[in-house]
């Protein structure tokens, strides 16, 4: 089923059960020791492990595990391997273990202690996470703070890679042909409208990030016209209409001047489609760049 190499096959009878630590699309993801010794000293590892055996779940799960054992990039969460249960009735994947959870979690912990220069660290950081996916030929499709996992501090990491398809070589865009739990609030217009996803879609995806991050992920410091998450239909049609005239989501009212791009605050997320680094724009707008910018 599988390419097998060596270290990508983890033994179940040396996966301990630890915590759940969420529910994604179509599998809880639980934390688990990997203890071959016995003794407590080995590693901590995120397991998901497919809840259903519906056979477009099997193939979905199954492209997740293709997809995210292709990946190797700082900003995105490292594949580990994957655990076959007895008898060979389920596939669990095992990732990496990020110890602070997703980001909208983090802010809620550490806001008071988040500076716009961290913001913008973590913000470069998730743009070389998706100029490498992009590089890949990959849509990520449900880009979100809710899917990106702190690793330290000074560290995000994209994760959730379930919804993540790759573009065709003779086209621009990917079609899906059932909308699914759509998360509408994150879509680019044609995403809602003709359920076309694309680098352009991902990027659009990646502005409502750069929104979120300078929110401090508040949901309650969303404009009134979009505060539900409701994934309704009606949603997705007001969302359209609104989007089609032309109101896009304001720069947060806590943005920093020097990070509030006059132009539009989409202008990072047009940086990534030129190819420029988000640093040469923060030193030229003499936002001092954190440190650890590269
Ligand atoms: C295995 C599922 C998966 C599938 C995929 O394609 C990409 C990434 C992941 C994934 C999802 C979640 C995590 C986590 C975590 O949830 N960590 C944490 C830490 C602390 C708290 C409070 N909550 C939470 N760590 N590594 C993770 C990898």
């Amino acid at each position: 089923m599988f390419k097998k190499q060596q270290q990508d096959v983890f033994e179940e009878r040396y996966l301990r059960f630890i915590s759940i630590l969420g529910k994604g699309n179509f599998g809880s993801v639980e934390l688990c020791r990997y203890d071959p010794w016995g003794d407590n000293t080995g590693d901590l590892v995120a397991v998901k492990e497919l809840q259903s055996n519906k056979q477009a779940t099997v193939t979905d799960f199954q492209r997740e595990i293709q997809t995210i054992s292709s990946l190797h990039c700082d900003y995105i969460v490292k594949y580990k391997g994957i655990c076959y249960s007895t008898g060979r009735l389920s596939t669990k994947l095992v990732m990496e273990y990020l110890p602070y959870g997703s980001l909208i979690g983090y802010m809620e912990k550490h806001r008071q202690n988040v500076c716009t220069r961290r913001l913008l660290l973590f913000a470069s950081q998730i743009c070389k996470g998706m100029e490498y996916l992009q590089s890949m030929r990959y849509v990520h499709r449900d880009l979100a703070a809710r899917n990106i996992l702190v690793a330290s501090d000074t560290l995000v990491k994209i994760a959730d890679f379930g919804l993540t398809k790759i573009i065709p070589v003779d086209k621009e865009y990917y079609r899906v042909t059932q909308p699914g739990e759509s998360p509408v609030f994150w879509y680019a217009p044609e995403s809602i409208s003709e359920l076309k996803f694309s680098h352009k879609s991902d990027i659009w995806s990646f502005g409502i990030v750069l929104h979120e991050l300078f929110s401090y992920c508040d949901i309650s410091r969303n404009p009134k016209r979009v505060r539900s998450y409701v994934q309704s239909p009606s949603m997705a049609i007001h969302l359209l209409n609104l989007l089609k005239d032309n109101w896009r989501l304001p720069a947060p009212s806590q943005c920093p001047p020097k990070v509030k791009i006059k132009t539009d605050f989409y202008l990072i997320a047009f940086l990534w489609i030129n190819q420029i680094e988000l640093s040469s724009i923060v030193q030229r707008k003499q936002v001092h760049a954190p440190r650890m910018l590269p």
